[in-house]
């Protein structure tokens, strides 16, 4: 955890960004969403390959910012722009997420669903 990270409800948080995020969506597809104004409602203006594309960049300034901390022995200043990039990365899942009439509930039942399962041994069932 960082200096920054102050214990309160974070999935809270998580959830009412999905629900301005529909609600942008919402907004959008009724043709009352201004884009000049909303950087969500700009991203569904522009569909599914804008979208999509944000989530590279943003996974690749994510790659970036981890090398550059463990570069600079995790310096606080490095760490902190680490958790801004993946911010970044996980805003922008959020927007696909309800591009594709999904909610980041959906992420969490999965990986509740995957709870107490070993990767190794999910991986070797596969491939029996
Ligand atoms: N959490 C966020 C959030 N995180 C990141 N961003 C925006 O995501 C963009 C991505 O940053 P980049 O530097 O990669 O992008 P850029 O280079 O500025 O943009 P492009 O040139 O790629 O279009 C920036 O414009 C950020 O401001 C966000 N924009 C909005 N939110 C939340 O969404 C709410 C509604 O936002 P609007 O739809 O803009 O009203 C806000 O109140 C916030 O709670």
């Amino acid at each position: 955890m960082t200096e920054q990270t102050k214990p309160n409800n974070n999935m809270d948080a998580i959830k009412r960004l999905a629900d301005v995020v529909d609600a942008r969506r919402a907004d959008f597809l009724a043709g009352k969403a201004n884009p000049d104004v909303s950087y969500i409602a700009k991203l569904f203006s522009k569909g599914d390959d804008a979208i999509l594309k944000k989530i590279g960049e943003e996974a690749a300034e994510t790659v970036m910012a981890a090398k550059d901390s463990r570069f600079a022995n995790l310096a606080p200043e490095m760490q902190s722009k680490l958790v801004g990039e993946i911010a970044d990365l996980w805003f922008h899942c959020f927007v696909a997420l309800s591009q594709f009439n999904l909610r980041p509930e959906d992420v969490i039942a999965e990986l509740e669903r995957r709870e107490g399962v070993s990767g190794i041994a999910e991986k070797a069932a596969r491939k029996s």
